[in-house]
């Protein structure tokens, strides 16, 4: 009603403003009219009626429910958002975990921010305790808006082998202060022994594209498709940094994390990732080809295309491919090259120490390197040891997704 009222004083105001544009008024013999016309703004909505007509007539205040169902409206107009989260590191730099509030009230979970994949999966209660020791779960039970997605169900293999499996809720998740009402959240029934052991880890949070969502009958939003039309802008950025916490960036770019200028090429999304080409790399000063991959938050190593990683360990006195380690290794004690590779006109530059990434086993004198060859996975991946060398930008603004690379 207030809406229909203001809309007929704008209407009113614009005729004495004698604006060109505004319908004359007739006035005839001290009598005039004025038409009128709903606010194609308006959209009816019965509670947010009911709790203005309290607010100008109730002698009691609106009830609370009322209120939430009003204050979720008006939070839903606020202004456009953003959100920052710290990042940090497991040990050897093998994975980078998030908290994230699941639930009301919320549940703290370390997740595993994955822009491979685009699923968020939990440990949760339904997890057979020999499978969950050690981690942080999610009970849906304990949640006030869990809803379950009944016959919704998920199962993923990763490409290392770890795999997860169980069925689905809606409720409300929160990052760095960003939260939305009603995320698929995928809970486990079970989960691989690699997931298992990685204690810290109590879920992944999928940054890929919603394409690949696992969810069956139904394919479900990632939480960036989400929340990417309350965002400033339509885009999350990633800072790792090396073996030191690093921040994860919802809906702006924070220009403090990073030093040169942003480069950025177009993205392909047909495979449901963040595939991009860098149209050079070189070591040591040779000038090698153009790299496709993928840029992967969630894989540990480097895996490039294996006349690279062979270019690449041909500087590394006495590096050798080891059958055995799956891998190249080298002397620990031997000095790495950088490796550089330009992607969007910038160049971007893996110090040759990111590389050396860690003995075989503890103490031992022979490392194991942090770029390596591709066989036998069928993706080429600029994963955590590339990543870290760069500020990030992963920007869909819906007909076109970029990824912005600069130097730090
Ligand atoms: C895309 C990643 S998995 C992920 N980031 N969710 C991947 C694929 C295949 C191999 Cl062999 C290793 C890693
Ligand atoms: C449970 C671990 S196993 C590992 N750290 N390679 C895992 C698997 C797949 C992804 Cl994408 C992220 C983490």
């Amino acid at each position: 009603m207030r809406n229909m009222i203001a809309s007929v004083f704008v209407l009113f105001a614009a005729g004495f403003s004698g604006l060109a544009n505004a319908v004359p008024l007739q006035i005839n013999n001290g009598t005039f009219s004025v038409t009128t016309h709903p606010n194609p703004e308006f959209v009816a909505h019965g509670p947010t009626a009911m709790y203005k007509a309290y607010l100008k007539y109730g002698k009691t205040p609106p009830p609370a429910l009322l209120r939430t169902v009003t204050d979720y409206r008006a939070q839903k107009k606020a202004k456009r958002e953003s959100g920052s989260v710290v990042t940090t590191p497991e040990v050897l730099d093998q994975a980078w975990l998030t908290p994230v509030q699941i639930g009301t009230p919320g549940q703290t979970l370390n997740l595993d921010f994955d822009s491979g994949s685009s699923d968020l999966w939990v440990f949760s209660s339904s997890t057979p305790a020999s499978q969950s020791r050690g981690h942080s779960v999610f009970s849906p039970g304990k949640s006030s808006t869990a809803k379950e997605s009944p016959g919704y169900t998920w199962s993923i293999t990763y490409g290392d082998g770890s795999s997860s499996s169980g069925t689905v809720y809606t409720d409300v998740v929160d990052v760095g202060g960003l939260s939305f009402p009603s995320q698929a959240v995928e809970t486990a029934n079970r989960v691989s022994p690699e997931f298992t052991q990685e204690t810290n880890l109590d879920g992944l949070l999928g940054l890929g594209f919603s394409t690949i969502n696992a969810v069956k009958p139904t394919a479900q939003n990632t939480f960036f498709d989400n929340i990417k039309s309350d965002l400033n802008q339509p885009l999350w950025t990633v800072d790792l940094k090396h073996q030191e916490p690093g921040t994860y960036n919802f809906g702006n770019i924070n220009s403090s994390l990073h030093t040169g200028e942003i480069h950025y090429a177009i993205v392909n999304t047909r495979r449901g990732f963040w595939t991009f080409t860098a149209t050079s790399y070189s070591v040591g000063g040779a000038i090698g080809g153009s790299i496709t991959g993928i840029a992967d938050t969630g894989t540990t190593l480097a895996l490039l295309p294996t006349a690279v990683a062979k270019a690449y360990y041909s500087k590394v006195p006495d590096a050798l491919y080891d059958n055995s380690q799956g891998g190249y290794v080298f002397p620990c004690a031997a000095s790495l090259p950088d490796f550089t590779f330009t992607v969007g006109g910038g160049e971007i530059t893996i110090p040759g120490n990111y590389i050396n990434y860690a003995p075989l086993t503890p103490g031992s004198k022979t490392c194991f390197g942090g770029i390596q060859g591709n066989t036998g996975i069928g993706e080429v991946i600029f994963g955590d040891v590339a990543l870290k060398s760069a500020f990030v930008v992963f920007e869909n603004s819906g007909d076109t997704a970029r990824i912005g690379w600069a130097k730090k």
